[in-house]
């Protein structure tokens, strides 16, 4: 059995990993709150991190948490010689080099979103774009009223696919005398409620519209996603995967 550390353990994510892990074992979380342990897990300092993965015998681990977080576990990750999933969004490019250079010591999985209907509909939106070129593109991610970051990882991943196929300037809302330039993506992130995550991509042109969309119902298909993820990364050789690797395997 898989013997799982969760970075963000306390948190909604965390509690869906703990919540969703039947083939593997969550040994170990990580987390800054004052809590000794979650669901039985016990919830150790992420700068205790090193430590705890050597105590714990940990596998791998899942990370669900802030960049900072995410960033101060993975160097316990390559001190140890740990695979670790990231799950966690908001890098920047600063932070996103720190996970790469990680990468070269230990292998790596990062996604933004680990259900496997995202995949799916980034696949059809690289198909869409690149067969109806002339159309407009606005883009739309609703999220429950705690994210903290905007717009979602998803999102921005889904820009860079669309940006692969086009080159367009994403216009990060709009406001007064906005006219739509040609060359022009709306990007809108609503957060309300307790939403689990939607994702929606708009061509319109030539009298016509395409909606592609995607709804995760419960925070366990991501839970889920990266723990299957994770089991694919133990015993892999140090290197950036990405969890259309998985998908595909
Ligand atoms: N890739 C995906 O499929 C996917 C799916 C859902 C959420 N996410 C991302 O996961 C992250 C967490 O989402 P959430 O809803 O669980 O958030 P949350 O706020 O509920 O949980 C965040 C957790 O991180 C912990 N934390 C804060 N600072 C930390 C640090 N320095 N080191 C370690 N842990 C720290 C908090 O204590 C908490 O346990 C977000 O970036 C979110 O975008 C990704
Ligand atoms: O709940 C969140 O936060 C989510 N974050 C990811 C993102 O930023 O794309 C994935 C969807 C849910």
């Amino acid at each position: 059995m898989t013997r799982v550390a969760v970075n963000g353990v306390t948190g909604q994510m965390g509690g869906a990993v703990i919540e969703a892990a039947i083939d593997s074992e969550v040994v170990v979380g990580f987390a800054t709150s004052d809590t000794d342990a979650v669901d039985g897990v016990p919830v150790v300092h992420p700068a205790e991190a090193a430590a705890a993965l050597r105590e714990y015998d940990v596998d791998v681990v899942v990370d669900f948490a802030v960049p900072e977080g995410a960033l101060t576990v993975a160097e316990a990750c390559v001190e140890v010689g740990v695979p670790m999933v990231v799950g966690t969004t908001g890098f920047d490019e600063d932070g996103m080099g720190r996970l790469k250079d990680a990468s070269e010591e230990v292998p790596l999985l990062k996604a933004t979103n680990f259900s496997q209907g995202i995949q799916v509909l980034q696949r059809l939106i690289s198909e869409a774009v690149e067969t109806l070129k002339d159309y407009d593109l606005e883009l739309m991610e609703t999220h429950h009223n705690r994210k903290v970051d905007a717009p979602s990882g998803t999102a921005s991943s889904i820009l860079d696919v669309i940006q692969e196929e086009r080159d367009v300037e994403p216009v990060y809302g709009r406001e007064g005398h906005a006219p739509r330039e040609d060359d022009e993506i709306g990007v809108f992130a609503r957060r309300a409620g307790d939403i689990r995550g939607e994702h929606e991509l708009v061509l319109a042109g030539n009298d016509e519209v395409l909606s592609l969309s995607h709804r995760a119902e419960d925070r366990g298909v991501f839970a889920a996603g990266a723990l299957d993820a994770a089991a694919w990364l133990v015993g892999r050789d140090a290197g950036w995967y990405e969890f259309g690797d998985v998908v595909d395997a």
